[in-house]
């Protein structure tokens, strides 16, 4: 008999232990994970087995990357086997451009490509402030699109392009446009989750979740919903590495007299130089600069202790 058969499966949600899979088949199930701890997470391909009316989760395979934040207290992990991340901003509410780059840290630390839209673009003086904000980004060469997610279908067309065939997990602060990013794509979804959260979660209301959705009926297309873009702790981050994972500073670090530069107070160093360089094309801002020292200092005072 094949009843105790591990078949394959995709975890599309995550509640604490309990965990949505989705067959090859594409039936949805509830699983449990095996243990005390709870090691799964959406995007994960997993062995399920099944146990009555439910399942287990017998085997997670290996995964491509992890896309994680730490911080003192915990490890939040967001979602396994990524593509890109989406990081979703707006014209308003003002969005903090050390989120950003701590987001853009983790992503280029498991090398998962970003992705940078900015909504709201119908908010023309706003948006053409934030536009600008966005320009050390832009040179570093990340992707940024504009975005108007209250128009017609037309204007998410580059969106919706970048998207296709790819598994994006979607990130960004409360009010940037997440909940009407997916409700554009995928109609009903929300409301779907809110059901699914309630059954997986024994009736408790949580919208804190992370969920898979797909965006076409074929399959190739999946947005994952996740909150947490707040507060996005790097303390897995070596802080010697730090630099490797800033494209605008990565390059001038091979210009550094000593090997071991913190890029701080060195004489003869690269990323100094260019901070204060007025060649534009390969400066460094003052502002990604501080948020490069502020996050030296943060990271290097963790390992003290
Ligand atoms: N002007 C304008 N408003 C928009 C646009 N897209 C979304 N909004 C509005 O922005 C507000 C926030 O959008 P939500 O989709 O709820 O934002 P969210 O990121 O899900 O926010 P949280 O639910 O707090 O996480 C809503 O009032 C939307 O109607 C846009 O392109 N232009
Ligand atoms: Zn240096």
């Amino acid at each position: 008999m094949t009843l105790n058969l591990r078949a394959p499966g995709l975890i599309v949600a995550n509640y604490g232990r309990h965990f949505l899979v989705e067959t090859d088949q594409g039936e949805r199930l509830i699983c449990h994970s095996r243990g005390k701890k709870s090691q799964g997470v959406v995007g994960d391909r997993v062995l399920w087995l099944a146990s009555q009316d439910e399942g287990t989760i017998e085997k997670i395979e290996p995964r491509r990357n992890l896309f994680y934040r730490q911080d003192d207290v915990r490890t939040k992990t967001f979602a396994a086997n990524l593509d890109q991340v989406l990081i979703l901003l707006a014209a308003e509410p003002e969005f903090s451009s050390g989120q950003l780059s701590r987001a853009l840290i983790a992503a280029e630390e498991q090398h998962i490509t970003p992705l940078i839209a900015l909504n709201k673009s119908d908010l023309t003086v706003p948006f053409a402030r934030a536009w600008e904000w966005l320009l050390p980004y832009r040179n570093m060469g990340y992707d940024v699109i504009p975005l108007s997610l209250k128009d017609e279908a037309p204007s998410r067309q580059t969106l919706t392009q970048r998207l296709a065939g790819k598994t994006t997990l979607v990130l960004g602060p409360s009010g940037a446009g997440k909940s009407t990013l997916i409700n554009c794509l995928i109609p009903g979804a929300l409301v779907q989750t809110g059901v699914l959260s309630q059954a997986l979660n024994s009736g408790k209301h949580t919208t804190t979740s992370t969920t898979w959705y797909w965006v076409d009926v074929e399959k190739t297309t999946a947005l994952i919903d996740s909150p947490g873009f707040q507060e996005f702790g790097l303390n897995h981050i070596d802080p010697a590495q730090l630099a490797a994972y800033m494209p605008d500073l990565k390059p001038h670090v091979k210009n550094c007299k000593f090997y071991n530069c913190s890029h701080l107070h060195e004489p003869g160093c690269g990323v100094i130089s260019a901070v204060k360089s007025s060649d534009s094309a390969d400066e460094i801002s003052v502002n990604r600069y501080k948020i490069y020292s502020d996050l030296y200092a943060e990271l290097k005072g963790m390992r003290r202790y």
